[in-house]
């Protein structure tokens, strides 16, 4: 353990009710939507399979080439209350929007940079107009921001002159102005989802990646920041150099889930996965042929799987350049919706259950009582699932358990062809299941 000055503020998860809101919501909608909506992946009748919104370097456009995409954007088909409601049928409890992306085109009227939604042809707050779409529909607003920034000036990838130190410092003094004119005028947003900060110049700015953070807390009272914004006075990131995680959520699983098997750890603190509907697309792509396109069943079953292993799940929207939503997300919408409709309540406000995973699906458990939901997405030939109990587990629930040996059951499932995965409650007795684990083999 060494003495850090920007390292982590605190250890152990935060009980404070912003925090347990945000723990409980366990299910939301990211967007991305900028200027690379327009060209969508396409450049000069070229089509770039890599991801749509770094068509900028994909296809090597010169900024102000680039830039000048700010003219057309006019999204007349943008309805940020059809949004909301979509959202609000597909049963996600917060939304985050990308305030600003690498590109650094601004989607709310910023005073520190011109390169802002109120210079297109569309002018007006299309934040502030989500912001009140989605909190009318009870949905908690985050805001995205990456702090790499290809537009303004005085960006440095790295330090390497008294002239990059200056300018960057510039830079820092921009940043914090755009972000604290984010928490002050949208009073309502929740948290901030950093992005962008993985380059030497923030890491060796550790001190400021702090300043921000208690910012943000000053403006905001009970505001979340995620790890990826932070890096310590030797440049860690995420975890400091004491292994603390910093910020309020650890935020490194992008496009990828932690194995519920080998990587329990991910439950000591709170933490966030963030999923792309393609392989790699965050922006809108015209062409959706290039990779595979996860179904609504696939994507569901990661939203369980995160809830299982006590995260949130984060699946990405990219709406068109004229403000549409593609059909393929419609309907993943309303197929998770209609499922999360019935079964909520074994994702909201649950957790994980401290169970060993079996290969029938994964276990929640509501916070606080002692229900166990098992969610099933594969039902054995036998239509036996195996369950493996804490040590001294006393079962409520009789119906369909068979006790093979000790804190060894197998439960019944009425033998069916299943469409959609199947939720069982079992009830445990209070005060059992917190006995002696067997003694691992020596191996
Ligand atoms: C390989 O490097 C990157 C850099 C930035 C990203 C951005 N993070 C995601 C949340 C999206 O915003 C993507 O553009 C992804 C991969």
């Amino acid at each position: 353990q060494q003495k850090l000055q920007y390292g982590a503020q605190y250890t152990g998860k935060r009980t404070d009710a912003a925090m347990n809101k945000w723990r409980s919501n366990r299910f939301g909608q990211f967007i991305h939507w900028g200027l690379y909506a327009i060209p969508g992946g396409v450049w000069n009748g070229k089509t770039y399979n890599y991801a749509a919104e770094f068509l900028k370097s994909s296809a090597k456009i010169p900024t102000s080439t680039w830039d000048s995409l700010m003219y057309q954007f006019n999204p007349v088909k943008f309805n940020a209350k059809e949004w909301a409601k979509m959202a609000k049928k597909m049963g996600a409890k917060y939304m985050t929007i990308t305030t600003k992306h690498h590109e650094g085109f601004c989607l709310w009227p910023t005073k520190f940079t011109e390169f802002n939604i109120s210079h297109t042809p569309y002018k007006k707050d299309i934040l502030k107009e989500l912001v009140e779409a989605y909190n009318a529909e009870g949905i908690d607003v985050n805001f995205y921001y990456s702090v790499l920034d290809w537009h303004h000036p005085d960006w440095r990838y790295d330090i390497k002159s008294a002239e990059d130190s200056i300018a960057f410092r510039r830079f820092l003094k921009f940043a914090a102005d755009q972000l604290r004119e984010l928490a002050t005028n949208y009073p309502t947003v929740k948290a901030f989802w950093f992005d962008g900060t993985w380059d030497n110049s923030i890491k060796k700015n550790g001190w400021w990646t702090l300043e921000v953070e208690k910012m943000l807390k000053e403006v905001r009272p009970g505001a979340i920041v995620n790890s990826r914004l932070r890096a310590d006075d030797f440049g860690k990131r995420h975890i400091d150099s004491n292994g603390e995680l910093m910020g309020d959520y650890e935020s490194g699983y992008e496009r990828r889930l932690p194995n519920p098997y080998k990587d329990l750890q991910v439950t000591k603190w709170d933490w966030e996965a963030c999923m792309t509907v393609p392989e790699n697309q965050w922006g809108y792509h015209k062409d959706w042929s290039l990779s595979h396109v996860k179904s609504p069943l696939e994507l569901l079953e990661m939203v369980v799987h995160t809830t299982s292993m006590g995260g949130n799940f984060l699946l990405n929207f990219g709406p068109a350049g004229d403000g549409s939503i593609r059909k393929e997300e419609q309907n993943i919408a309303a197929e998770i919706g209609a499922w999360m409709q019935a079964n909520g309540h074994v994702i909201y406000n649950c957790d994980y259950a401290g169970w060993e995973k079996q290969d029938w699906g994964y276990y929640t458990k509501q916070k606080g009582s002692n229900t166990l939901n098992l969610v099933v997405f594969n039902v054995p030939v036998s239509g036996l699932l195996k369950i493996k109990a804490p040590a001294g587990t006393r079962f409520k629930t009789k119906q369909g358990l068979e006790e093979i040996a000790k804190d060894q059951y197998l439960f019944h499932m009425p033998i069916q062809l299943y469409k959609v995965p199947q939720v069982i409650i079992l009830e445990t007795e209070s005060n059992s299941g917190s006995g002696d684990k067997y003694q691992e083999a020596k191996t």
